[in-house]
């Protein structure tokens, strides 16, 4: 009949200018509401004569379902318009530069002193032919001391100086958490023909920590095998490497008769500094900083080389001791802390 035609239409036009989810419920109210224009005709069927309400009363009904179904359209447009204005609203330009950081504020990585003490040893002795080998940090025993002429009874491999593994390996050594990197040059000298000129920079274990020894440090060694190498090479290279590392061109280097099971003869290494002051150079005072000697015979003949044809010098120092002396740092807990502020100070 003609008014439920004309509610239709008015509903329709009402839904089509309901411009935002908020109009469209105030139009969902205005008809299908409590007291709304379609809830009204379906209040008045019970005036409408029998006959004619079955009829009527299916008609309304039809027209509810499909002022309904249109509600529910428009409604979906309505979302679907309101999430487009929003995606595009919130949208973020990723590709913006970052705003700028107050100054000192600003979270940049940095590397550690450690990392860059033996990035820069790399660098001098890479300047000097040397290359750098790794190596596992467990170690069998054979390698970090048999091969080494240290012998079954020294001390330093009780198990209060040396972290032991429990078990053995393939070939029944005890497994140690290695306490130098020698081990790597023994491989190296085993593995491959000389002439050798490597460095081992790398993490090495004690057992007998306290307040001022780390059970995890560092240290790097060096070794050249070579025909004709003399104390004179060790000299030279040792000097040249020490005077880079420091920065100081005329830094004062004094080598002193020494012992080590490995080396002989054995030479310990001073540099010149001044005790009071702590700055190095001709400070008139010494200062240790690392072992050195030529290869034990018994070592070369340990890795299948013949002294008589092959020598060599060796070396060894501690990363954590050439880095403070160089930066002036006080402490050596601080390498191991993972502080920020200290590394930053640092990177
Ligand atoms: C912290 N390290 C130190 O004070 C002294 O270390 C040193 C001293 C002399 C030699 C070596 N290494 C070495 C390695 C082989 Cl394969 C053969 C002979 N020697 C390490």
């Amino acid at each position: 009949t003609d008014d439920l035609a004309a509610l239709r239409a008015e509903a329709e036009m009402a839904l089509a200018g309901a411009a935002d989810l908020r109009a469209l419920d105030a139009v969902r109210v205005a008809v299908l509401g409590k007291s709304g224009s379609l809830s009204g005709l379906l209040k008045g069927l019970g005036a409408v004569p029998a006959e004619a309400r079955k009829e009527r009363g299916a008609a309304l009904n039809r027209l509810k379902n499909e002022v309904e179904a249109l509600l529910e359209a428009r409604k979906a447009v309505l979302e679907a318009e309101a999430l487009t204005a929003r995606l595009k609203a919130e949208r973020l330009d990723v590709s913006l530069p970052p705003r700028p950081f107050a100054p000192g504020t600003a979270a940049e990585g940095g590397i550690h002193p450690i990392s860059r003490t033996i990035e820069e040893l790399t660098a001098i002795f890479g300047s000097m032919g040397f290359r750098v080998v790794e190596g596992p940090d467990i170690e069998g025993d054979w390698y970090n001391f048999g091969a080494l002429n240290i012998p079954d009874h020294h001390p330093a491999r009780q198990d209060h100086d040396t972290f032991y593994m429990p078990g053995t390996d393939a070939a029944g050594q005890r497994l140690v958490l290695r306490t130098q990197t020698s081990p790597l040059q023994i491989r190296t000298m085993l593995g491959e023909p000389p002439p050798i000129r490597i460095i081992a920079p790398g993490r090495t274990y004690r057992a007998d920590h306290d307040a001022t020894h780390s059970p995890m440090f560092h240290q790097v060694e060096g070794l050249v095998i070579d025909r004709g190498i003399t104390l004179g090479h060790l000299k030279g290279c040792l000097t040249d490497f020490l005077r880079a590392f420091f920065g100081i061109s005329d830094l004062p280097v004094r080598f002193r008769s020494s012992y080590f099971p490995f080396t002989e003869p054995s030479m310990e290494v001073d540099i010149g500094w001044n005790r009071k002051t702590g700055e190095l150079g001709g400070g008139g005072d010494w200062l240790e900083i690392l072992g050195s000697g030529m290869v034990h015979p018994k070592v070369l003949a340990n890795c299948g080389l013949d002294p008589r044809e092959w020598q060599g010098f060796a070396f060894g120092m501690g990363i954590e001791r050439i880095t403070m002396l160089k930066h002036g740092m006080p402490d050596l807990r601080p390498f191991y802390e993972s502080d920020l502020r200290w590394l930053r100070h640092w990177a």
